[in-house]
């Protein structure tokens, strides 16, 4: 059975450089991401379009607010098709498990993943909202987010193999800040390559601007697939 553990965020400004993009790749080489700067440009419409041409689509919102109005979000987000949507662990237990209630009586049921602490932040930057090092402060969110009964969490792979340990096998670990060797860091903090992420016990890899700013973003794809033995 195919199962791509590459993401490819859509992280463009417009709808037809998303669809440009998903035309060139497919559902056997990749998921998609819709995040914060293409759904409020190009809107649920697009997202539709997306899973009618087969792709499984995380809906990388990150909700977070109070328990009722993020249950009706995940509720619509569910409506659109998509195939993972997320929440913050920061906004809290009940918030989680009224999302998961939500979703509970759906026939289609997205994945539902907790962040915990985004991979563009370090230990400095915690410190500064009264949060622990993401060594402790990640497993916390994390175990949170299990008990709440969500399917997994997006941390970084540098905290994957603990939380392997931690959370079990069935629990999804979401990654991003995947940078292959000699790829620019960015705006990232915990990063880690590909192979080393799958080796730590990570699912999926959220794979950005590696991919779709290099100069040929399909073959990027392909070698980033291959090296982590995927054969698509
Ligand atoms: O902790 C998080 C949560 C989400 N993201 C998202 O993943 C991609 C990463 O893109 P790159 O270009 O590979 O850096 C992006 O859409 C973020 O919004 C994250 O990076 N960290």
């Amino acid at each position: 059975m195919n199962d791509p553990k590459v993401i490819v965020p859509l992280d463009f400004s417009e709808a037809h450089e998303a669809l440009a993009f998903a035309s060139k790749v497919t559902p056997q080489l990749c998921r998609l991401k819709v995040g914060k700067e293409l759904f409020t440009s190009a809107g649920p419409q697009l997202v539709e379009q997306l899973v009618s041409r087969g792709f499984d689509i995380f809906l990388d919102l990150k909700f977070h607010d109070i328990p009722n109005t993020v249950a009706q979000a995940v509720r619509a987000a569910a409506k659109l098709g998509v195939w993972m949507v997320n929440v913050h662990a920061l906004g809290g237990r009940k918030m989680m498990v009224a999302a998961r209630e939500a979703l509970e009586p759906l026939t289609h049921r997205p994945l539902l993943i907790g962040v915990t602490v985004l991979t563009s932040m370090d230990g400095l930057d915690l410190a500064e909202l009264g949060l622990a090092e993401p060594a402790i402060q990640v497993p916390l969110l994390a175990q949170l987010t299990k008990e709440a009964g969500c399917d997994g969490v997006v941390c970084s792979a540098q905290e994957a193999s603990i939380l392997r340990q931690l959370c079990g096998t069935d629990f999804k670990l979401v990654t991003p800040g995947i940078r292959p060797a000699g790829s620019e860091q960015g705006d990232q903090s915990r990063i880690m390559t590909p192979e080393a992420a799958v080796a730590a016990g990570s699912d999926y890899l959220v794979i950005g601007r590696p991919i779709t700013r290099s100069a040929d973003p399909v073959a990027t794809l392909h070698q980033i697939n291959q090296s982590i033995g995927y054969a698509g």
